[in-house]
């Protein structure tokens, strides 16, 4: 039986220098730094936007943290945090330290309402445990969490029971108590929540990934187009773009001790994407993303915006840079009916590198002559956030439409494309490979 969760509590980077990260988060994306764990070995810091919340972590070292690996894991259990109890400095709360040679997102942190339940359901299915049932208290209550590797590279994910916990975010972490900004501010960027997270991964590892999610945490197919073949996937393979995407989705379910959610209180969370490349079409940016974060992992993640335009020029204002399609894009005749059709103005969007994609959906219980329903969905991609050239952060906007746009990713591959292509032209004329920055800000 798998393991269901309530929601996602958290997604975790860690990065060499938590601080700058941390500090582009807040200033560039308008997220709000809430708490934060300072220990002499390790420094958590979490960031809020809407239910969106980060916690940025410090990379340990590659040199120590095999010690430290050994180090943590029999140890962790029952350690008190915080004020009130043994604080091992290099202890990192809700995660593991595992070294990485790249920056890197790595842990997709879910409640669930029985952790013991969820555990035991977890080990019966042969699941590799990082971090044993460990129990963490502060005066607010208490929360236990187990940390488990994923198979997709260095993915892992914690599990924690917060619900005998009162306080606001996780006990060992300082809370504090007035937010930075202003409310102007987070009028201006409405981003509510996650909407998805996709995965960068090898050839022919899609039909075992989406198993293990399944059999593991319930997760459940999602088509992204109707068209979808249920064994191949969404394929795009024409034009130099050879990518196959496939999509799952869980529920929310709210009660201890149900076995599924029932149909009535179904409300799907954040999704996850399956990005595969596949071999017609040469390299492009999913090999890209193998190669530079040397293992499959979480290429992007989709904040959910409630109104893009103005998310992407705030952003935009503060130093973010987009992937933008070429102009053309914009001046195409029917893609110009089509975005002002749906209310938006094609300068707009181009300032921005705002994609728009419309799917013309057939409602069958309305009249014919009005069964046509246009449900659109708007998208922008910021360039990588790290160093490396593999993470990158996406806005996107949902009206109606809940699958991704095959038009919006054509017109990201291309812009990806180009981009990558202008970084090789840029490392040719700097000197041998390695001596080039790839830093985009
Ligand atoms: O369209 C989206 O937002 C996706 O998440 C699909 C996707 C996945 C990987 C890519 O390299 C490009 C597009
Ligand atoms: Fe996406």
């Amino acid at each position: 039986m798998a393991a269901y969760l309530s929601r996602l509590h958290h997604i975790s980077l860690h990065v060499s220098n938590a601080e700058k990260i941390a500090s582009d988060l807040v200033s560039k994306f308008k997220f709000n730094l809430f708490a934060s764990r300072l220990t002499d070995g390790s420094r958590q810091l979490a960031l809020r936007k809407g239910a969106a919340v980060f916690v940025v972590n410090d990379r340990p070292e590659l040199k120590r943290s095999a010690a430290r690996l050994t180090e943590e894991l029999p140890g962790v259990t029952g350690v008190n945090a915080g004020k009130h109890g043994r604080d091992h400095p290099t202890t990192r709360l809700y995660d593991v330290s595992l070294s990485y040679p790249v920056d890197t997102v790595s842990n997709v942190c879910f409640e669930v309402d029985d952790v013991g339940r969820s555990c035991r359901a977890l080990r019966d299915m042969g699941c590799c445990f990082l971090v044993p049932p460990t129990t963490v208290q502060d005066e607010a209550g208490h929360v236990t969490y187990f940390v488990v590797k994923s198979i997709v590279g260095n993915v892992c994910h914690t599990l924690i029971d917060r619900t005998k916990y009162r306080g606001n975010f996780l006990p060992g972490f300082d809370v504090m108590e007035k937010h930075c900004s202003s409310e102007e501010e987070d009028a201006s960027c409405p981003i509510t929540h996650f909407d998805h997270i996709t995965y960068a991964c090898p050839r022919k590892t899609t039909h075992q990934l989406m198993r293990w999610y399944e059999d593991l945490f319930g997760f459940q197919r999602f088509f992204i187009d109707s068209d979808e073949d249920v064994e191949e996937g969404f394929v795009i393979n024409q034009e130099g773009i050879a990518l196959r995407l496939t999509a799952m989705e869980y529920w929310k379910c709210s009660k201890a001790g149900v076995s599924l959610p029932s149909v009535d209180k179904k409300e799907p969370d954040c999704k996850f994407v399956i990005a595969e490349s596949l071999p017609e079409q040469g390299k492009n940016q999913v090999d890209t993303f193998l190669e530079k974060h040397r293992a499959p992992g979480i290429q992007h993640i989709g904040l959910y915006t409630k109104d893009i335009v103005s998310t992407a020029q705030t952003m935009a204002g503060a130093g973010v840079q987009f992937f933008s399609p070429p102009f053309a894009y914009y001046t195409e005749v029917g893609k110009q009916q089509e975005i002002e059709e749906a209310g938006h103005n094609p300068q707009m969007l181009a300032q921005h590198g705002i994609l728009l994609d419309t799917d013309l959906h057939q409602d069958p219980s309305l009249p014919t002559e009005l069964s046509f329903v246009s449900r659109y969905l708007l998208q922008v991609f910021t360039k990588p956030i790290f160093a490396e050239d593999t993470f990158f952060l996406e806005l996107i906007e949902r009206r109606g439409a809940t699958g991704f746009g095959e038009g919006n990713i054509r017109a990201l591959w291309r812009s990806v494309q180009a981009h990558m292509e202008s970084e090789r032209l840029d490392s040719q004329q700097e000197g041998p490979p390695g001596t080039a920055q790839t830093a985009q800000y």
